[in-house]
C-alpha cells in the first residue's frame, strides 16, 4: 500500500511548500493534480508563481471536480502525487451542486487503491467566528469533515502553522 500524507493548516501558512517537500522524498517523476480554476487575473498570477515554485519535474492535471477520476488516471506509471487543493475541491463540488459526501466516499475509495504515493493539501477553515450566511456555515462543517475522513485514511497527517508542520498523526 503507497502512503497516503494529508497536510492541513491556515492560508498562506506554507502548506504546499510542505507538501512539495514531503512529496520529493519520493523521488522520481511527480503528478501535481491542482483543483484550483483560474478565474482572474489575481488567480493566475498566484498559480504561475505556484508553477515556477514547482520547477521541472512534474506533469500537471487540472481537475476541479473528478479527483478520484484523476487519482485513478494518474496511478501505475505515473509516480507520486500532489493533490492542491481539497478545500477548492470541495467548493467547486458545492458549486456545482454535486453531492459532495458521495464524492468524498469515492475519493476514499480511490486513496485505498494507488499503488504510488499521495499528498493531500486541505484548509482549516472553521477556527474564526461562526459565518453569518448559511452557504458559509455550509461550507465549513463539510469541510471539517470532509478533512477528518482524509485524516483517518492517511498514514500520516500534518498541521502546517506559520511555515512549520506540526504532526498530528
Ligand atoms: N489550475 C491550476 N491551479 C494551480 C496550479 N498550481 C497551483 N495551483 C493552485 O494554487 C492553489 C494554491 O495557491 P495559494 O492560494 O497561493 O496557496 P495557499 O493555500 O493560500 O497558501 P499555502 O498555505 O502557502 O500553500 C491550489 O488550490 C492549486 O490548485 C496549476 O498549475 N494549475
Amino acid at each position: 500500500m503507497a502512503p497516503i500524507i494529508f497536510i492541513t493548516g491556515g492560508a498562506r501558512s506554507g502548506k504546499s511548500t510542505r507538501a512539495e517537500a514531503r512529496i520529493r522524498e519520493f523521488g522520481g517523476p511527480r503528478v501535481y493534480i491542482a483543483t484550483s480554476r483560474p478565474e482572474d487575473d489575481e488567480m493566475r498570477a498566484r498559480i504561475a508563481a505556484h508553477v515556477a515554485q514547482r520547477g521541472p519535474g512534474w506533469r500537471t492535471v487540472e481537475e476541479p471536480l473528478d479527483l478520484p477520476g484523476a487519482l485513478r488516471d494518474t496511478d501505475g506509471d505515473g509516480g507520486p502525487c500532489l493533490v492542491d487543493c481539497l478545500t477548492l475541491w470541495l467548493s467547486n463540488l458545492m458549486w456545482a451542486k454535486r453531492d459532495w459526501a458521495a464524492n468524498v466516499a469515492a475519493l476514499e475509495v480511490a486513496l485505498e487503491a494507488r499503488q504510488n504515493p499521495v499528498v493531500l493539501v486541505s484548509n482549516e477553515v472553521g477556527m474564526g467566528i461562526v459565518p453569518e450566511n448559511a452557504l458559509a456555515r455550509a461550507f465549513r462543517d463539510a469541510q471539517g469533515r470532509l478533512n477528518q475522513r482524509i485524516a483517518a485514511c492517511a498514514d500520516e497527517v500534518e498541521l502546517v502553522v506559520s511555515g512549520l508542520p506540526l504532526r498530528v498523526k
